[in-house]
């Protein structure tokens, strides 16, 4: 039996009279990957956003390692990581001094270079945040949240607008942040990635949860419902073209 890191009990979330989120409820298990997926407007953010700390909920009960949200949100501040908005980075400071920052706020000792090490960024040690390429950026983002050594990691659409080669870069650097035994969670518009880096995905539409299972059981599921693709499945698509023919080596963004 896996162990829940977060359990999520009749979660609603209304905006004035209109309800964002329905009551839903789920766990996500230590150590796995995570993916909540859903339309534009279906309340991902906003429920991620509450299991953060970082908005109010209407009911329900929210559990993070043990701690009620509603009595020690404090402590559930100290064991995760959020992928912060970028533009909240200082411009005047490199990504060093930047980690040097957030390190300070954490009250923890990072060695900035090992850290920019893990994300492939260490020859970007003096450069600002405006400099990097949207890869880089992204890549950045994902280190800050590793600063505080978190149980939980959270990333919100961390691959959007990356070309394939470094959105390949960034799936290894997830499972491998996983592989140290961190749990992570995700959102994400592109099913692809979801379907290759999630162990389990929720799919939520309009605040409530329509499916959850592993990607390789809800696909089962629906094959086995008699569902048929109207065009026959060729045995590689132009992503796998373009891979072909430009390599996986990362680009000099
Ligand atoms: N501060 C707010 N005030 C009022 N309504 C809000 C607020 N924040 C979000 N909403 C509404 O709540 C619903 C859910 O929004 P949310 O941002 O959680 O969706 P999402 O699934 O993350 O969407 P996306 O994929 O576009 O990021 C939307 O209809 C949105 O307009």
């Amino acid at each position: 039996m896996q162990k829940a890191i977060i359990s999520v009990k009749n979660l609603v979330k209304k905006y004035g009279d209109f309800e964002a989120v329905k009551g839903i409820s789920f766990d996500v298990f230590e150590g796995e990957i995570f993916g909540l997926l859903g339309p534009n407007g279906a309340g991902k953010s906003t429920t991620l956003e509450i299991i953060e700390t970082l908005r109010t909920k209407t009911a329900g009960e929210v559990f993070v390692d043990g701690f009620n949200l509603d009595e020690s949100p404090n402590d559930i501040k100290k064991i995760i990581g959020v992928q912060l908005q970028t533009s909240g980075y200082y411009p005047a400071l490199n990504l060093t001094e930047l980690i040097h920052l957030f390190a300070g706020l954490y009250n923890r000792n990072v060695n900035a270079l090992e850290l920019l090490d893990k994300v492939n960024l260490r020859d970007k040690a003096k450069n600002k945040f405006k400099e990097l390429s949207g890869g880089q950026k992204q890549r950045f983002s994902i280190a800050t949240t590793l600063i505080n050594e978190p149980k939980i990691i959270f990333l919100d659409e961390p691959t959007t607008g990356l070309d394939p080669q470094a959105r390949r870069n960034l799936w290894e650097l997830v499972r491998d942040i996983r592989s140290k035994g961190t749990t992570v969670i995700i959102t994400t518009h592109y099913m692809d990635e979801a379907e290759i880096l999630c162990d389990r995905v929720a799919i939520v539409d309009s605040g409530t949860i329509i499916a959850l299972n592993t990607p390789d059981h809800l696909v089962d599921e629906l094959v086995d419902s008699g569902f048929e693709r109207p065009k026959e499945v060729k045995k590689a698509n132009l992503e796998d073209v373009f891979i072909h023919l430009t390599g996986k080596a990362l680009r000099d963004e």
